[in-house]
């Protein structure tokens, strides 16, 4: 598999007259982790929630390998490869990790929700459902219901739900958020291991995180992009160290 090229041009997102995303370009280069930072409130999300179709645009557009994607619905967004976590999980918490997979694999395959019936009664939607298993590392845990998870698994247990339809390009909002110290490690081999082969875009708050898994870094603050490049480059950027890193330049 080979990653998507995102690109955005001009984009806009108000929220009555706070301009929350406020004329961002950038082009995403196919097979790349991003690290998107920023301090509260720059517009990460917003920025994100835009590309993957959860924000109404009041300007710019979106590409993904060169196709205007800017009017399709988000279910198209997902068809045409590109996938979302949240930063508020998704799972549900009555049934097992297998069944969420089940059921995310079923909406996928048939784009409904199958209610009515066991979707992991479908060859094809097990086999889907059990591969994504593997790749998140939760296979042992595979019948234990979602709620018993630790906030480590969860989020693995999330970011697996976006593997589901196997995106090229993959826009994951804090998916280590909530994961203890002593799992981070775990938890960042994690993200390295479902990442390759794909373009991604990951909002994540610790620095060293960040840092340390990013090919490049996009520095947001106050809706606008502030700087971007490796991540030698823009810890060594002035005005990211005064505007963003608390430092005099
Ligand atoms: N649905 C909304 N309605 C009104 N204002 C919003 C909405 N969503 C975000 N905002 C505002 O837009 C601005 C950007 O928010 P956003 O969540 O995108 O920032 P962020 O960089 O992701 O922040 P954080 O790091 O805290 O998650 C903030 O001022 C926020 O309060």
């Amino acid at each position: 598999m080979t990653g998507g090229a995102l690109r955005c041009e001009d984009i806009q997102v108000a929220f009555g007259g706070l301009k929350a995303v406020a004329g961002v370009s950038f082009a995403f280069e196919p097979n790349r982790l991003y690290g998107l930072i920023g301090p509260n409130g720059a517009g990460k999300t917003t920025l994100m929630n835009a590309l993957s179709g959860h924000a109404t645009l009041s300007g710019g557009k979106v590409f993904l390998d060169d196709r205007d994607i800017t009017r399709l619905p988000i279910h198209a967004r997902t068809r045409a490869g590109l996938g979302r976590s949240f930063q508020i999980t998704k799972i549900f918490a009555g049934m097992t990790v297998l069944e969420n997979l089940e059921l995310g694999a079923f909406a996928h395959r048939h784009r409904v929700q199958p209610f009515w019936l066991p979707a992991g009664r479908f060859p094809r939607v097990r086999e889907d459902a059990e591969k994504v298993l593997e790749q998140v590392g939760l296979a042992s845990l595979a019948h234990m219901p979602a709620e018993n998870l630790s906030h480590g698994d969860q989020r693995a247990l999330e970011v697996g739900l976006t593997l589901l339809s196997d995106p090229r390009v993959l826009l994951l909002d804090e998916p280590l958020a909530g994961v203890g110290h002593d799992r981070l490690e775990q938890a960042i081999g994690l993200i390295r291991r479902v990442v390759a082969g794909r373009t991604v875009l990951l909002i994540e708050h610790n620095m060293d995180v960040v840092m340390q898994v990013s090919d490049a870094i996009v520095v947001m603050v106050q809706g606008q992009l502030l700087a971007s490049g490796s991540p030698d480059q823009v810890k060594a950027n002035p005005a990211v160290r005064s505007a963003y890193l608390g430092e005099d330049a």
